[in-house]
């Protein structure tokens, strides 16, 4: 079993009479990319400041590398980094410059600044200004000068929020490498859960304070497998037909209906051969339960984006 990097247990926050959180349980273990989702309010970035202990709790525990007490918290935050307060950048200088300014205190080599910049693919920005980068090189940056303190576990409060599609991919590869690359352990939200299935590979859903599903990405993924759908009245005629083609991920669901789980863009070409060869076939298509879909189902209301 690998090593438990983030233990909360009931974790309930108050604002007034509002609960930002509810009883909060979630177990991060080492080498987790946890992605947290919910819609805008649901208690995302509530639930991160818990952890970096930026805000108390009302209620329930937090265990961090094993450390529940006062003093044991604080020494396990200082081997996390967080994106939610970063230091600012100074917009007149250039990326390294800007690390070099973070590193100062840390001690930390030029190899190493070398080494953040390539990691953040912001090796070639030279004497570019901090004040003419993109957004998405600006993010970068920042997640950049939480790494300076070589950080075990890191939360990321919506990393590719504002991002243009470019910068969305360059954000997951990113992260996919301070994963692969650091061991680095990843706590990071989203609202959309389409954009977090293609990072992380563990889900928490929150929704109005509460954490109402868990899977990790093989659940998530056979929770919103798409499948062709067919139904017919002549099931082991089918089967034959099915088995000649060479598919071989179906499953006869019961004595009418198959889900075929390949060749999803080819359900004409299913259809037809199962037509010729004599099959009765009253319905088939393709059903694509789409991620956002299974969330709105989930949480039973819409998405603010
Ligand atoms: N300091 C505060 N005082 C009062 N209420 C607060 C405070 N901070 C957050 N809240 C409330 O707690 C709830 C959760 O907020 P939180 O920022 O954690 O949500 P979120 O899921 O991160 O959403 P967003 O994506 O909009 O930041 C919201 O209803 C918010 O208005």
């Amino acid at each position: 079993m690998s090593e438990t990097i983030l233990k909360a247990m009931n974790v309930s926050k108050i604002y007034g009479k509002h609960k930002a959180l509810d009883k909060v349980s979630i177990e991060i273990k080492r080498g987790m990319i946890y992605g947290l989702i919910g819609e805008n309010g649901a208690g995302k970035s509530t639930f991160m400041r818990t952890v970096m202990g930026l805000i108390s709790i009302d209620e329930g525990d937090i265990e961090l590398f094993g450390e529940s007490s006062t003093k044991g918290l604080q020494h396990a935050r200082r081997k996390m980094g967080q994106s939610i307060e970063t230091p600012a950048l100074y917009p007149d200088l250039t990326a390294r410059e800007n690390l070099r300014v973070q590193a100062a205190n840390g001690g930390v080599s030029e190899r190493e600044i070398d080494n953040l910049l390539r990691l953040m693919s912001l090796e070639d920005t030279g004497k570019k200004k901090v004040k003419n980068f993109s957004l998405g090189m600006r993010q970068r940056l920042a997640i950049a000068s939480t790494l300076i303190t070589n950080p075990e576990f890191l939360i990321l409060d919506e990393p590719t929020n504002g991002l243009d599609p470019s910068g969305i991919v360059e954000m997951r590869e990113i992260i996919q490498r301070l994963v692969k690359d650091r061991g680095i352990t990843v706590l990071l939200s989203s609202h959309l859960l389409d954009e977090l299935s293609q990072i992380a590979n563990h889900y928490g859903i929150l929704h109005k304070g509460k954490l109402i599903s868990e899977l990790s990405r093989e659940q998530l993924a056979s929770e919103t497998r798409q499948y062709i759908e067919l139904e017919t009245s002549e099931i082991h005629k089918a089967v034959v037909v099915l088995d000649k083609m060479g598919i071989k991920e179906y499953e006869v669901v019961n004595g009418t209906e198959i889900n075929i789980y390949e060749r999803l863009e080819d359900v004409a070409s299913i259809n037809r051969s199962l037509v010729l060869a004599n099959v009765n076939v009253s319905r088939i298509g393709t059903t694509r339960q789409k991620l956002e879909d299974y969330f709105l189902q989930l949480t039973g209301g819409t998405i603010h984006a």
